[in-house]
């Protein structure tokens, strides 16, 4: 069932269009991801299911409420990670997660929550005299304080290294584990395909691919990236019309197709059958970071990949 309902919203600022008819709908215990290039609308998005910004047109639900109309029970149900801004350099860590859980009715033990993100140690340092890595920490322990049904995570672990960025997944994934629907906005691709059930890519305030990690990558051109240099010159149309190629493109001689697994077969036999060398012969996945590009309007992934193999 779903707990969070997006439905044609529109968002603009000062007649610019931020948020242009955005839907989706988070079924409870998932996490679903929202990925998109920088100004895509991400942000705007997740304030409108927080109910810091009102849609100018379509609805929004929240467990059935109006996040907006509804804020207080909203709130109650629904954690987010706070702006830096949103607490005084005075404060110590201890101080605002007692502060915080006192205003719910059921809250998360505060102090086992501060253990588990490593912030134990900080209890008595204050907000101010913490480091960006420390910051974000604390600020997804207030998210999760008032044990809500959902929690909203911007940009999760930007700043934390990458020790702390793998026990933050871990966290979410046991926060996910005890029920909790996580609507997390991110950049990296790691998060995404290692933490998202499904992930809406949003690209100028459009939802352009809603779907799981894998099927994304399916759905973006092609999975397999094949290059080579051959021993003598190839006929790239024919190249082409090998089964499950979608492109073929040659520079400097050497050879780039996409295509899937079938491709690469057909590659290997063609070259047996003109007894022709491969040298230098790689195949490689695409990733969720091939997807994203191709649905966010970039360059096409034999092209990255040329420009990846110059670069090396
Ligand atoms: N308060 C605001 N006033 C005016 N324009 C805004 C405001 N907030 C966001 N915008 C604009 O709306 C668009 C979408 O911004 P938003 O922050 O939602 O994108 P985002 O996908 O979260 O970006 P990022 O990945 O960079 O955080 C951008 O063009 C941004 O400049």
């Amino acid at each position: 069932m779903a707990i969070i309902e997006v439905d044609g919203v529109h968002k603009a600022y000062a007649g610019r269009p931020a948020v242009d008819g955005v839907s989706f709908a988070v079924d409870e215990g998932e996490i679903f991801g929202i990925l998109g290039p920088n100004g895509a609308g991400k942000t705007t998005t997740v304030e409108c299911v927080e109910g810091l910004r009102v849609p100018d047109s379509g609805t929004v639900r929240v467990a059935g409420l109006d996040p907006v109309a509804d804020h207080d029970r909203v709130t109650l149900l629904l954690g987010a990670q706070l702006q830096e801004s949103e607490l005084q350099p005075k404060i110590t860590v201890g101080e605002a997660l007692e502060l915080y859980s006192a205003f719910y009715p059921n809250p998360a033990d505060w102090r086992s929550q501060a253990e588990r993100l490593g912030l134990h140690t900080k209890l008595t340092t204050r907000f101010g005299q913490l480091s960006g890595g420390q910051k974000q920490r604390l600020s997804i322990a207030l998210a999760l304080v008032g044990n809500p049904r959902v929690v909203v995570l911007d940009e999760l672990t930007t700043g934390l290294d990458p020790r702390a960025r793998r026990d933050t997944w871990q966290l979410i994934e046991e926060v996910r584990e005890s029920g909790v629907t996580v609507l997390l906005v991110t950049h990296f691709m790691e998060e995404a395909q290692r933490l998202c059930d499904r992930i809406a890519v949003i690209d100028k305030g459009r939802v352009v691919a809603l779907d799981t990690p894998s099927g994304l990558i399916a759905k973006a051109g092609s999975s397999t990236v094949i290059s080579f240099t051959p021993s003598q010159p190839l006929d790239d149309a024919e190249l082409a019309r090998l089964p499950g190629a979608a492109s073929c493109e040659s520079r400097n001689g050497r050879i780039v197709i996409n295509g899937n697994d079938e491709t690469v077969n057909a590659v290997i036999s063609l070259l047996a059958r003109l007894r022709i060398t491969a040298h230098q012969l790689r195949v490689a996945e695409a990733t969720l970071d091939d997807a994203f590009l191709d649905l966010t309007e970039h360059p096409g992934p034999a092209e990255r990949h040329a420009l990846t193999e110059r670069a090396v």
